[in-house]
């Protein structure tokens, strides 16, 4: 794999005047217009924006998912447009986790095969010791040789999130993790997440509609057709205490 060190060693993520067109022709949609951010290590964004504004889009081209059309992206040091397609899976595989809002766990696997699976994928000896503390970090060690169906949805997330990690990423992607789960078990979620900002220093960067999941990271990033259009940086006194905060700039954003 080519490696550079464009990126400055305090961002896990940076994107230069990032652009993306999806379509071509009179069909052009483009979905990022001219983003240039970087994520600090050991910190947690929250992306926010009406439907359309590019967050998925910001998201799938940061993770390596979708190339940009222009500018650049940087993940862990490495620039994604000096890699090809097997580099690029590569590095996903070794520097990146993601969650998303529908679990995606292997419903006949256990809860502690659907851990090991990343590690398997990178042709990797499993620790059962190592399973065993990635469960226990978000309280699920007892669940350990349950399925996804014997699950709540708040603990199939957390082992979601469990599988993500264990393969200590640089940056974790999460796209609505709390989408599907109900006030409660968003919040033991959220609260996981925020923990291993704080305890491990992990960085986080996480898309969602929802002004209370906002309200827990570090920083939250408003889109509005495909650019930058506002950001707060919540103090760690701040947290969880102002999503109306969060939720004012979006209705402002959605008026203007
Ligand atoms: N594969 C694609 N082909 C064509 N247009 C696309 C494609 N993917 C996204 N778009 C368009 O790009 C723009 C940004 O889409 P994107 O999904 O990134 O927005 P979003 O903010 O995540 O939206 P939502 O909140 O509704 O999920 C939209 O206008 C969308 O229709």
């Amino acid at each position: 794999m080519t490696t550079t060190t464009q990126a400055p060693a305090a961002e896990a993520v940076q994107l230069w005047s990032a652009r993306k067109v999806h379509g071509a022709g009179d069909q052009a949609v483009t979905a990022l217009d001219d983003v240039s951010i970087g994520f600090p290590r050991g910190t947690f964004t929250a992306i926010m924006g009406p439907s359309g504004s590019g967050k998925s889009t910001l998201l799938q081209c940061a993770a390596g998912l979708d190339t940009a059309t222009a500018g650049k992206v940087v993940v862990a040091g490495v620039d994604l447009g000096e890699l090809d397609e097997n580099d690029r899976t590569t590095l996903r595989r070794d520097k990146i986790g993601f969650v998303f809002q529908a679990f995606n766990l292997v419903a006949s696997l256990t809860a502690a095969q659907n851990v090991e699976l990343p590690v398997r994928f990178a042709g990797k000896r499993v620790s059962p010791a190592e399973v065993k503390a990635a469960l226990g970090e978000v309280g699920l060690a007892e669940r350990a040789h349950h399925r996804p169906g014997e699950l709540s949805g708040g603990q199939q997330q957390r082992v979601a999130l469990a599988r993500a990690l264990i393969t200590r990423p640089e940056v974790l992607f999460a796209d609505e993790p709390t989408g599907a789960l109900d006030t409660t078990t968003s919040r033991e979620v959220l609260l996981m997440l925020r923990g291993i900002v704080d305890r491990h220093a992990q960085t986080v960067i996480m898309v969602t509609h929802d002004p209370v999941a906002a309200s827990y990271a570090d920083r939250v990033v408003f889109l509005k057709d495909g650019r930058i259009a506002d950001q707060i940086a919540l103090s760690p006194h701040q947290r969880h205490a102002h999503p109306s905060l969060i939720a004012s700039h979006m209705a402002k954003l959605e008026a203007s």
